[in-house]
């Protein structure tokens, strides 16, 4: 598994060149002049999702030299030794197998370890959707309510999936999700619900983490203080620490295993919420659907492999352009919570400063992951990107078809949303010149300002990039799809940067000052503090 740093290759010092002599100044509105196919030249087909990659800053030369450096740095062999199971998260000994949470029974034999994991991952899926499907059965009299208590990879992947699919979920079951170590979180949710039919599923990969044990303590508390007696009907554990589980009082529970990294484990019994709202049929059709990008990653070769190509672009703006976040739109409300995952996906994993060999990287990683849904985004922070002096590559999500039943009223809604996201990356990309805002006559209010000042105002600087993905529908597999497309993309700019993705050493410090610094909420002691924390502690706790 030899992996070559980025920087380290030829093809970098020749993208270097290349930004110098062509990627600087390129212009896409130029691009799209010249070359009537650049769509269909510049777009990529991948089981569920389809990507216009033909609005960003590159055109062939710039893709075959990316391309170039994906197989020069040893890329496809990399990929090959995570879906092997070879420990490629070397800073804690650990394979990456999530993969293999939503391979088939019978998938084709890959190596001694994947198809020990396969094997362990069904022996637990099966009684796990089992178990959603008894949940299921008694939904509206013995369960209405299903309440998941976790944190980061605990929550936001069950979290973002069950307001996705929304449309597949039972229609006698409220989800509910809390996370934060917060009374303000899940307080308001404990006085709508009724302990007697309330599941709780307390989420937690470790059953170590501080804000998912304090939370599952208190709803423990609500739910005896409130009648409820039978804690093992109304807990239930998902954990790779089945006794931690035990000792809480769970009696039921889903393990996973110490190879699923937390950001990668909605797959596992992790999923059990999604698993309960789209059931077992659902939850197959979403593992199937991630199974089929996987499948694309693992044999598509690298210039029509979509993870790929969208991690060169991100290298390519990123590394050349210097471009430091990148904004994802999803023009539908049902992924409102997809830019919170993304972040702890991409940020997570690839925010590192130093690479697998502990050498400090001379070049850029991770960029900031932010959005909302579309056009909220519009009426919010779109002016910066259309005439800020930052260039922010976005990228719009949209769903071609929407929800079953969205039809008269609501069928006009869809077109234009629709119209909306098409308009956004147009805008973006073709800009406004001034000369041409001169012509305009500008709003009455503005008429006493010169013509040319206005015009200077109402113009688009124009040539910023966008990438367009396209779902069908929103459905169980095409999700699936479309979060492990986003899993390998980054999985590949972090085997290009040469750093780990699977580890997060970044949480560790500040979990170890807050215990440090609890008991002096109590004591008051702020012997050794530096000056701003003990006034800011002082402050807290004068009474
Ligand atoms: O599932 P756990 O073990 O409670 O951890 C929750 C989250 O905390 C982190 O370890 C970061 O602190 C994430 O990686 C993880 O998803």
């Amino acid at each position: 598994m030899s992996l070559v740093r980025c920087d380290k290759t030829e093809a970098w010092s020749a993208l270097r060149a290349h930004y110098e002599s062509k990627g600087r100044q390129f212009d896409l509105r130029t691009a799209f002049a010249a070359d009537a196919g650049r769509f269909d030249r510049f777009s990529v087909q991948a089981p569920g999702v389809f990507a216009d990659l033909s609005k960003n800053r590159w055109d062939a030369s710039t893709r075959a030299l990316l391309t170039g450096l994906a197989a020069e740095c040893g890329l496809e062999a990399r990929r090959d030794a995570m879906f092997a199971g070879e420990p490629i998260n070397l800073t804690e000994g650990r394979a990456v197998l999530h993969t293999a949470l939503r391979a088939p029974k019978d998938a084709p034999p890959l190596s001694a370890a994947t198809d020990a994991a396969i094997a362990d991952v069904h022996a637990v899926l099966t009684p796990m959707l089992t178990y959603a499907e008894g949940v299921r059965a008694q939904a509206g009299t013995q369960f209405t309510d299903i309440l998941n208590i976790g944190i980061g990879g605990s929550d936001l992947g069950p979290q973002m999936a069950v307001l996705a699919l929304e449309e597949f979920a039972h229609p006698k079951l409220r989800f509910h999700f809390v996370s934060n170590v917060d009374g303000h979180d899940i307080a308001p949710v404990l006085k709508r619900l009724n302990p007697r039919t309330t599941l709780v599923i307390v989420a937690s990969k470790t059953f170590t983490t501080q804000e998912t044990l304090a939370n599952a303590n208190v709803a423990r508390e609500w739910f005896t203080a409130n009648g409820g007696t039978d804690v093992g009907a109304h807990f239930v554990g998902v954990t790779t620490n089945i006794q931690a589980a035990a000792k809480f009082g769970i009696t039921t529970t889903f393990g996973f295993w110490d190879w699923v990294g937390g950001r990668y484990s909605l797959w596992s019994a992790i999923g059990l919420s999604l698993a309960i709202a789209i059931g077992a049929d659902g939850f197959e059709d979403f593992l199937g659907g991630a199974n089929a990008m996987d499948e694309h990653f693992r044999t598509a070769p690298l210039a029509h492999n979509l993870p790929v190509q969208l991690a060169l672009v991100d290298v390519w703006y990123r590394n050349f352009h210097g471009f430091t976040s990148r904004s994802v739109a999803p023009y539908h409300q049902g992924l409102k919570r997809l830019p919170a995952y993304l972040q702890q996906l991409e940020m997570e994993s690839n925010g590192k400063c130093v690479d697998v060999d502990g050498h400090a990287v001379p070049f850029a990683t991770s960029p900031v992951v932010w959005g909302e849904p579309g056009t909220n985004g519009q009426h919010a922070y779109f002016q910066m990107l259309h005439q800020g002096t930052d260039v922010v590559p976005v990228e719009f999500i949209a769903v071609k078809t929407p929800a079953k039943g969205h039809t008269g009223r609501y069928a006009d809604l869809h077109a234009k949303l629709l119209a909306n996201c098409l308009a956004q990356s147009q805008a973006l990309m073709q800009g406004k010149p001034a000369a041409e805002a001169a012509q305009e006559s500008p709003p009455t209010a503005s008429r006493t300002i010169a013509r040319e000042v206005i015009a200077e105002h109402r113009s688009f600087p124009g040539n910023r990039p966008s990438t367009t993905l396209v779902l069908d529908a929103l459905t169980p597999r095409t999700l699936g799809a479309l979060i492990a497309l986003y899993e390998h993309r980054v999985f590949c700019t972090g085997a290009l940067w040469g750093i780990n993705s699977f580890d997060q050493w970044g949480v560790e410090l500040g979990k170890a000052l807050c215990n440090e610094l609890l008991p002096r909420f109590e004591s008051g002691a702020t012997d050794g503090l530096d000056s701003s924390t003990a006034g800011l502690l002082t402050k807290l706790i004068a009474k």
